[in-house]
C-alpha cells in the first residue's frame, strides 16, 4: 500500500454504456497526444470519493470507434502519461457459461485473444533488445481481489472467474464461433479486452477487467441479439458496475505501483 501522498490517479477505461462516469466530481480535461497518436478521447480527470481518477472513454464520447478501430496504444500510453498505474477497464460483454447471463457481473482472471491487426505491443520499430513480458495471469491480482470483495459485499449477481475472448468485431459472433468459444474454454466475450491488457502489461500497470454481461452470446438464447436488448441490460447493470468502482477506488489508489 501507498501513502495517501504517494498515490497516483487510478485509470478507468469505459467501454459501450459508460461513455462518461456519472457521480465522477470533474476537476479537469486534458486532450493528451502520445508517440503513438491520439487517445480516443480527451482524458477527464477527477474525482471518485477521495480518490484521484483519470477517465477514458474507449469508443470516445460521443461513442464512434469502432472496437478494431480504437487506438489501443495511444490510450494505455496516454493513461501511463497522466501518472496512471493501476488500470480498471471495463468491458459490456456477451454471456456464454450458463451462469453468465444479462446483468450479470464478472471480474475475470483469464483472456484468449481471437483479434487481429491491431497495434497490440509497444515494442516495435528499431529496437535494441527483444522483449517477451510474462502474460500468465493478464488481470492483476491485487486489483481483481478488490473488485471482488466490493461486488460480493453489494450482493450482485457475480463471479470472480472467467475466459473473455476477445473477438474481432464489429459484427457479433455466429453461433458456431460460440460454440467453437466455448469448447476452448470462454465463458465471455467482447471485442476490446485485448489489446488494452497486454499493453497495460508491457508498461508494468497493474490492469484488471470488470465485465457487465449484456446479452446471451449468439446462439446462447432461442432469439437473435438486438442492440435494443443490449441497451435495455446496459442501464441497470452499469449502476452496480459504477457502485463497485465508488466501492474499490480508495484501495484501488493504495495499491504501490508494480514497477516502481
Ligand atoms: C454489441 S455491443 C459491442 C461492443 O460493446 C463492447 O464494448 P466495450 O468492451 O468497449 O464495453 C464490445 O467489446 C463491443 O465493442
Ligand atoms: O455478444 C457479444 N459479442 C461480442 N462482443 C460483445 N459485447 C457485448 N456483447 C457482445
Amino acid at each position: 500500500m501507498s501513502s495517501e501522498s504517494e498515490r497516483g490517479p487510478v485509470g478507468i477505461i469505459g467501454g459501450t454504456g459508460l461513455t462518461t462516469l456519472a457521480g465522477l466530481k470533474i476537476t479537469g480535461e486534458e486532450a493528451r497526444s502520445t508517440s503513438w497518436g491520439e487517445p480516443s478521447a480527451p482524458l477527464v480527470q477527477g474525482r471518485l470519493g477521495h480518490q484521484s481518477v483519470v477517465f477514458l472513454s474507449r469508443h470516445g464520447n460521443p461513442h464512434r470507434i469502432q472496437p478494431h478501430q480504437v487506438n489501443y496504444r495511444a490510450n494505455i500510453q496516454a493513461l501511463y502519461d497522466a501518472g496512471v498505474r493501476t488500470v480498471v477497464g471495463v468491458n459490456a460483454v456477451g454471456g456464454i457459461h450458463p451462469d453468465m447471463g444479462p446483468a450479470h457481473i464478472v471480474v475475470p482472471d483469464q483472456i484468449i485473444d481471437y483479434t487481429w491487426g491491431r497495434g497490440s505491443t509497444f515494442f516495435e520499430g528499431d529496437l535494441e533488445e527483444t522483449t517477451h513480458i510474462d502474460f500468465t495471469w493478464p488481470y492483476d491480482a491485487d486489483a481483481r481481489a478488490i473488485l471482488i470483495a466490493a461486488a460480493t459485499a453489494r450482493g450482485l449477481p457475480f463471479s470472480d472467474f472467467g475466459v473473455y475472448a476477445a473477438t474481432q468485431g464489429p459484427r457479433l459472433e455466429t453461433a458456431a464461433e460460440i460454440r467453437r468459444l466455448e469448447r476452448d474454454g470462454c465463458d465471455l466475450v467482447g471485442m476490446t479486452g485485448m489489446p488494452e491488457a497486454v499493453l497495460a502489461a508491457e508498461l508494468g500497470m497493474r490492469y484488471v477487467c470488470l465485465a457487465l454481461v449484456v446479452n446471451w452470446a449468439a446462439g446462447k438464447s432461442d432469439h437473435i441479439i438486438t442492440m435494443e436488448e443490449i441497451e435495455a441490460a446496459i442501464e441497470p447493470g452499469m449502476s452496480g458496475v459504477k457502485g463497485i468502482l465508488e466501492a474499490s477506488m480508495a484501495e484501488l489508489g493504495a495499491l504501490t505501483p508494480k514497477s516502481s
